[in-house]
């Protein structure tokens, strides 16, 4: 699976913990992050991520054109609902477009733990399919 981790400056060391917490699942999966996220990552479990543009300089966008192209199978996005973001429009055009394609997004780290149990279980085999689908259709 396409997995991008993505987490606003006050939840960085969230997740960083989350991100060495589920090593054993992710390392296993495509992982795509904005840019410090990125970083932060790769230094804390030793993980190769792709790491897009930070946020503010269109990192958001970049994993939602993602989206758009029915490449991206998970997002989890530690937001900061505290702190107001300079590109809160690209984040909200995010989730916008997530919703648009069905792409399930945690926004906080409850949910991203719910996310990570269920990809372990398998229960994420469905977009096998709709990516399949999608193929057969475009041939
Ligand atoms: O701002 C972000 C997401 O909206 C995160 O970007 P960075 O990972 O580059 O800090």
């Amino acid at each position: 699976m396409n997995i991008a981790l993505i987490a606003h400056d006050e939840k960085k060391q969230s997740m960083a913990g989350f991100s060495i917490a589920y090593s054993q699942v992710l390392k296993n999966h495509n992982l795509y992050a904005t840019g410090t996220t990125g970083s932060l990552i790769t230094e804390a479990t030793h993980l190769p991520v792709h790491r897009f543009q930070s946020g503010p300089k269109g990192g958001d966008q970049q994993i939602g054109a993602m989206v758009a192209n029915n490449e991206m199978d998970m997002i989890i996005f530690f937001r900061d609902p505290l702190t107001a973001q300079p590109h809160e429009p690209d984040v909200s055009a995010l989730m916008r477009l997530c919703d648009v394609h069905l792409i399930p997004i945690a926004t906080n780290m409850a949910a991203g733990e719910i996310l990570i149990r269920a990809l372990e279980r398998g229960d994420f085999h469905w977009r096998e399919i709709v990516k399949q689908n999608r193929q057969d259709l475009n041939k």
